[in-house]
């Protein structure tokens, strides 16, 4: 029996690789000899450099770049087992956990760390890229990324602006001339964690700026300067893509990213089943089996269970679902591939108790999912 684990993380308890296991031994307690194919799964956010670099047989690197507020910190990315992708999450440099509540003004905070980790995997000779973006303390239209990597932002007066999305109403031109050589030789896929365009009511400032300690004053400030920002690089670069689905996710990185870098933005989990080649690998399958910490309604929306469910259905092989809890909305996924949801907890217990034990769990519910008479 040949079967598939394709888990996401279990978020503050678990990675994927983990989840794997954990699920490998509930197998082989019933099955022993069963043929398991093991792949970490992702969505494009917090994860996703582990799950890839796990499937790949790549490894995990770390860098000291400049994070949001302009502190030094140590950032984590991967290099694929191709040894020419790199994986790249931009919360890893830029993200809002990196900030203290009382510190957060994305005015003033910029992407640039997550442009000194593309160059450092520019360095190490890669020149294949996947980003993941969101979960950002910025609001500089990766302007901060594009500086990092040779673009200038100059104002009226010839001078550089300094970092920061508040900034950016001063723009006057971009100059070009000093950008990394290589990035021409290099292909960007960028995996958003929302589609949202870069401006308007339902762009970057708005929906996300409040989280990162904007007030509705900044609000607006960031808005009408991301918009000047856009029409720079319209005239300039002769791109109008404000608009484009995912612009304003990680505060308009998604913007700079196809501005400068040409990159293709792409729903995270696409890119995750792409590069992991999971479609090929369910063929034949018997089972899959995947799962989350939570899995309900919004899992639906582009998760990593709802992604892999639909693969396996494309291959009309049959998927459970293990999840941490199962919470409001969960049906939804039946009609997506999936055929049950098991939750791991056994008996009342508290989250703190259920992430602990979460192997033990896990394996044990695998266990009594493969002694059903589904699979007798
Ligand atoms: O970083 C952000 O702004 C949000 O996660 C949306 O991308």
């Amino acid at each position: 029996m040949k079967i598939v684990l394709a888990p996401d993380s279990f978020k503050g308890s678990l990675t994927a690789k983990e989840v794997c296991d954990a699920m490998e031994e509930g197998i082989r307690r019933v099955i022993p000899a069963a043929d398991i194919v093991k792949i970490p799964m992702a969505d494009g956010g917090e994860g996703t450099v582990q799950s890839l670099v796990d499937t790949t047989g790549g490894q995990i690197l770390t860098e000291v770049v400049t994070g949001p507020i302009g502190q030094k910190v140590t950032a984590k990315y991967g290099i694929l087992g191709d040894g020419q992708t790199a994986v790249i999450e931009m919360a890893e440099a830029s993200g809002l956990y990196l900030v203290p509540a009382d510190k957060r003004n994305p005015l003033l905070t910029s992407t640039y760390g997550t442009g000194e980790l593309i160059r450092a995997a520019l360095d190490r000779g890669c020149r294949k890229f996947i980003l993941g973006i969101g979960g950002s303390a910025t609001n500089d239209g990766g302007a901060g990324m594009a500086q990092a990597l040779g673009v200038r932002f100059i104002d009226s007066n010839n001078q550089e602006l300094p970092f920061g999305g508040g900034s950016l109403d001063k723009l006057e031109r971009l100059d070009l001339s000093a950008v990394d050589s290589r990035l021409a030789e290099c292909s960007f896929t960028v995996a958003c964690d929302v589609d949202n365009p870069l401006t308007g009511p339902q762009g970057a400032s708005h929906i996300f700026g409040p989280q990162k300690g904007a007030t509705p004053e900044m609000i607006r400030l960031l808005d009408a300067n991301l918009s000047h920002y856009a029409a720079v690089v319209e005239k300039q670069l002769n791109r109008s893509i404000q608009n484009l689905p995912g612009a304003g996710a990680a505060g308009g990185l998604g913007f700079a990213m196809v501005a400068f870098l040409n990159a293709v933005l792409k729903r995270g989990i696409d890119i995750v089943i792409e590069a992991t080649d999971l479609p090929r690998q369910v063929m034949g399958a018997d089972l899959v089996l995947s799962g989350e910490g939570q899995c309900d309604g919004q899992t639906v929306r582009g998760k990593t269970p709802f992604g892999v469910a639909k693969t396996a259905q494309t291959a009309g092989v049959p998927v459970i679902l293990i999840a941490g809890s199962i919470g409001q909305g969960v049906e939804e996924l039946y009609s997506h591939g999936v055929c049950s949801v098991f939750s791991i907890v056994d008996r009342p217990m508290s989250l703190q108790e259920a992430m602990e034990r979460a192997v033990e769990l896990i394996a044990n519910t695998v266990e009594r999912v493969m002694r059903t008479r589904f699979l007798a």
